[in-house]
C-alpha cells in the first residue's frame, strides 16, 4: 500500500510506517502543497498523510476517490469536506488530545504576552528604542486573580483553565455546547450564557471548533459587549472572530488587547494594522508546534495509516458514518 506524505516529516516516522511494508513517498519541501499538485501526487497513492493539513474540498475528494484513507495532522477538520469524503467512502482521521497541552500553553503565552505588551516591547528594543516605562506610558495590566472566560470548553479549553487557575488563581467562567462537569468540579468553573461570557471576562479565550454557528461569533456586537479592559485571545480558528471588527474594537478602545495564533486570512498580510498595535500579539498558527507534540501527532497519524493497511477502522476517525453499511450518498 502506498502512502503519500504532503510535507516533510521526521525520518523515524517514515521508517515506522515502512516497517509494516508501507511504501512511503514524501514531498521534499516544507511548503504547503497546492491542491492541483496534491491531486496529481495522490493519483499514485492509496493513503494521503496530509501534513500541515492543506484544504481538501469536494473537487479533491472527487478526483481522489480511490483513496483508502486521509490522515490529518490537526484536531480541527473544518478545512476538509467531510461530507464528500464520506460520500466517496474515504475515512478521515485527526490528532486529538496529544496537542491539547501545547495549544493551551500557546493561549497562556498570548494571554501573558498581550497583558504586558511583550511583543511590542521586544520590537522596540530591536529598533534601538529601549525604554522602561514610567507611570503612564504603554503599561501592561495584570491577569492575576481575574476572570478567564472560555468559549468552547473542550480538551484545549480545559487545559488552559487548569493552568490559569493553578498559576494565576483566575476564576473560570465558560460557554460551551454542553456543561463540562469535570471543569465545574475540579476548577469551580461556572457555566454562563454567551452574553455573560462577554460582559464578565477579563480575558476571553476562544477554543471552540469552527462551524457555521461559530463563524464570526466574535464580531462588532460582541466586542462592544466586552469590558474595555478585556483581552481577547484566539488560538482556535481565525474565522471565529471577524478580523475587521476586531481591528475596529481595538482602535476604538472597546477592548484592551488581543492575542492571536490564528488569523483570517492565513498567512496574515504584512500590512495588517494589528501588527502595528502595541496591545496585540500575533503568532503564525504555532499552537501545537513543539518537538514533542509534533512527534506525538505524527505517531497518531502513522497508527491510523497502519489501521487502514490492516483493514481495521481508524482509531481517530472523524467521519464515523463512512464505516456504516449504508452511508450518506451511497444508499
Ligand atoms: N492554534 C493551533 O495550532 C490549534 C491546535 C489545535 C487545535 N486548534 C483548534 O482548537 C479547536 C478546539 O480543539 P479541542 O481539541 O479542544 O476540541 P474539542 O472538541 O475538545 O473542544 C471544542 C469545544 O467547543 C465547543 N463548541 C463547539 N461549538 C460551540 C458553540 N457554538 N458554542 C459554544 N461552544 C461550542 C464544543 O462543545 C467543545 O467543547 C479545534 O477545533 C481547532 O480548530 C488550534
Amino acid at each position: 500500500m502506498k502512502v503519500f506524505v504532503s510535507r516533510r516529516i521526521p525520518g523515524e516516522v517514515i521508517r515506522f510506517m515502512e516497517q509494516y511494508g508501507l511504501e512511503v513517498t514524501c514531498n521534499d519541501s516544507d511548503e504547503r502543497m497546492q491542491q492541483n499538485d496534491l491531486i496529481e501526487a495522490c493519483k499514485k497513492a492509496d493513503i494521503l498523510f496530509n501534513v500541515g493539513s492543506a484544504d481538501l474540498d469536494a473537487r479533491f475528494m472527487e478526483s481522489c476517490q480511490h483513496l483508502k484513507g486521509i490522515v490529518l495532522t490537526s484536531v480541527g477538520y473544518d478545512h476538509i469536506d467531510l461530507n464528500s469524503a464520506t460520500y466517496y467512502g474515504i475515512p478521515v482521521s485527526n490528532t486529538p488530545d496529544v496537542l491539547s497541552k501545547s495549544t493551551a500553553d500557546t493561549a497562556f503565552l498570548l494571554m501573558l504576552a498581550t497583558s504586558r505588551k511583550a511583543f511590542y516591547q521586544a520590537r522596540q528594543i530591536e529598533k534601538g528604542a529601549w525604554k522602561n516605562n514610567g507611570f503612564l506610558d504603554e503599561l501592561g495590566i495584570e491577569i492575576n486573580g481575574k476572570t478567564l472566560g472560555i468559549y468552547g470548553l473542550g480538551r484545549i479549553g480545559l487545559e488552559l483553565a487548569k493552568m490559569a487557575k493553578d498559576a494565576f488563581g483566575m476564576k473560570i467562567i465558560y460557554n460551551n455546547r454542553s456543561r463540562n462537569m469535570e471543569a465545574e468540579q475540579l476548577l469551580n468553573a461556572r457555566y454562563v450564557d454567551f452574553g455573560e461570557l462577554l460582559s464578565q471576562s477579563d480575558v476571553l479565550s476562544v477554543h471552540s471548533n469552527l462551524t457555521p454557528e461559530t463563524q464570526y461569533r466574535f464580531n462588532r456586537d460582541s466586542f462592544r459587549k466586552m469590558k474595555k479592559t478585556s483581552i481577547f485571545i484566539n488560538t482556535a480558528r481565525g474565522k471565529i472572530h471577524h478580523e475587521p471588527d476586531l481591528i475596529n474594537a481595538l482602535k476604538e478602545g472597546e477592548i484592551w488587547g488581543a492575542g492571536l495564533d490564528v488569523t483570517d486570512p492565513e498567512p496574515m498580510l504584512p500590512d495588517n494594522p494589528l501588527l502595528q498595535m502595541s496591545n496585540v500579539c500575533v503568532l503564525p498558527h504555532i499552537g501545537s508546534a513543539t518537538i514533542e507534540t509534533r512527534m506525538a501527532m505524527a505517531n497518531v497519524a502513522a497508527h491510523n495509516i497502519i489501521a487502514v493497511f490492516r483493514g481495521e477502522k481508524m482509531p481517530q476517525i472523524v467521519n464515523k458514518e463512512v464505516y456504516d453499511e449504508v452511508r450518506p450518498g451511497k444508499i
